[in-house]
């Protein structure tokens, strides 16, 4: 639980003074307490996420930064719900990581988030994202590679008013709302605020704009490690959100908050990267999209998997209403329904914007940041294993390429597939089934509860 000090940027509020720490010599670790005390940090916020994607946190003080070093702090995994534990069941311990420590002076002065790895028993606990994505790490490493990964957060601002699900910027009613200079300004304040908290981290905030549907935004960081990424992720989501209800309003990564507008994408671009450096390129390419031939072969792993895929990446009942075969046409709502992939076309599940990745845009704002990345990275790195290769880019939709209807045909196929499944289960079996049965449960939880829609259509139809 250690960081070196050639680890740490520069310009971002945990850099130390080494000079009083430790001679320069060699590169010495830092632990939580001296990143801690060094940033002025007064409370951290000892986080870990759920497999449904909650942040589950413990506020703890400097007082106890040693003790959160060297012991964790502990949970009761089965209220923190979705962490395959029973009441019975011994305390989820959560170790933080050093290596993500982040003051988050924004939202209050003198506090930081560090992510943890949850243990059990003192071994790190199988039904932890944090820790199913690890493995898949490790599981590049062995190939001598290593994922960077980038992501696009979108959400929405939202209000609740007389029980009506309303967009907080009440004047942002265009037809065509996308990157309108207005609605951009409407919300200054609120993107301003996020935009220098991500500058003042070293995240490289470049871009902010408003998207497709009426109070839709986007947010942009540069990319980074695949679990500093997810990490990154997390953070900005919390951020987004208590600093949209600071004035009021609700961000929300809900994939189709409004049935007629865009939904919320959770795009992942994923790049390959060995000693000698990016692996995607290659200029001698044939099929003019400037990859490798690793690149491809990552590519049509993925293509192979989509299906399974989506079961990490779109999770909710929700997720079926912004992507897949019955959802809105893809040209309208620029969300995948077939497992295509293409050059520098937004209509393709898998977009290669150029030859030093590809962006996978299946995901959206409900899915879990380090289940979607293991999952990427594992239907990815069987189409390297096995040297598949996806066919020519930007052919057509075909039925067989349709991505899934519903969450039940998702998990259909998650279940089915033996890549993706033993990517959940680092330990052996157990954590796909849990996942696939708790899904299962949502799907019908949703479909046995009788909407305004059933009403409307057969109330009187009879
Ligand atoms: N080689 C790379 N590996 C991984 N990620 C990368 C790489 N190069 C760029 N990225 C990341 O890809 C992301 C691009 O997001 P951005 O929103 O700018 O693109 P976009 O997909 O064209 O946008 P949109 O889908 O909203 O039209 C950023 O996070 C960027 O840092
Ligand atoms: N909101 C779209 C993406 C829009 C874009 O490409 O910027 C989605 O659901 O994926
Ligand atoms: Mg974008
Ligand atoms: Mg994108």
């Amino acid at each position: 639980m250690t960081l070196t000090e050639t680890r740490l940027e520069k310009d971002t509020p945990m850099a130390v003074d080494t000079a009083e720490a430790a001679p320069l010599t060699e590169p010495r670790e830092l632990t939580l307490s001296e990143v801690a005390h060094a940033s002025g940090t007064t409370f951290i916020l000892a986080l870990f996420v759920t497999l449904s994607g909650k942040p589950c946190a413990k506020l703890v003080p400097i007082q106890a930064v040693k003790q959160l070093e060297e012991d964790g702090v502990g949970f009761a995994g089965y209220a923190a719900g979705y962490m395959g534990q029973e009441p019975k069941d011994s305390d989820l311990v959560a170790i933080a990581d050093v290596s993500s420590f982040t003051p988050i002076p924004f939202v209050k002065p003198g506090l930081a988030i560090v992510h943890c790895d949850p243990h059990v028993d003192g071994k790190p606990w199988p039904y932890a994202p944090r820790v199913i994505l690890k493995e898949q790490l490790r599981k590049a490493a062995e190939l001598g590679m290593t994922v960077n990964v980038g992501a696009e957060i979108e959400y929405f601002l939202v209000n609740r008013v007389d029980g009506q699900l309303v967009t907080a910027d009440r004047g942002d009613t265009s037809a065509n709302p996308c990157y309108d200079a207005r609605d951009v300004t409407r919300m200054y304040d609120h993107l301003t605020e996020i935009s220098e908290a991500m500058n003042t981290l070293g995240w490289g905030n470049y871009a902010n704009d408003h998207e497709d549907g009426n109070g839709q935004f986007e947010q942009n960081f540069d990319y980074a490690d695949a679990m500093t990424t997810a990490d990154r992720v997390i953070t900005l989501r919390y951020l987004l959100s208590v600093i949209a209800e600071k004035r009021g309003m609700q961000a929300t990564f809900m994939p189709k908050p409004f049935t007629t507008r865009t939904g919320t994408g959770l795009h992942m671009h994923l790049s390959l990267w060995n000693e000698a450096g990016a692996v995607f390129p290659d200029a001698d390419d044939e099929l003019g999209l400037g990859l490798s031939s690793t690149a491809y072969a990552f590519v049509a792993g993925i293509l192979e998997h989509a299906c399974a895929l989506q079961g990490l990446i779109a999770p909710t009942v929700n997720s079926y209403k912004r992507t897949g075969a019955t959802a809105t046409s893809s040209g309208a709502t620029w969300s995948p329904r077939f497992a295509t992939y293409g050059g520098n076309d937004r209509t393709h599940y898998l977009r290669v914007p150029d030859k030093n990745r590809v962006e996978l845009r299946g995901g959206d704002g409900s899915a879990n940041p380090y289940l979607a990345a293991a999952g990427a990275i594992a239907a990815g790195l069987d189409g390297v294993r096995r040297n598949l290769h996806p066919g020519k880019p930007g052919s057509g939709d075909s039925p067989s390429d349709m991505l899934p209807m519903t969450l039940l045909h998702a998990m259909d196929a998650l279940e089915a597939d033996d890549v993706l499944t033993s990517a959940l289960d680092v330990a052996g079996e157990g954590v796909a089934k849990y996942f696939a049965k708790t899904k299962r449960e949502e799907f019908f939880a949703w479909h046995n509860t009788v909407s305004e829609w059933e009403i409307d259509q057969y109330l009187t139809a009879f």
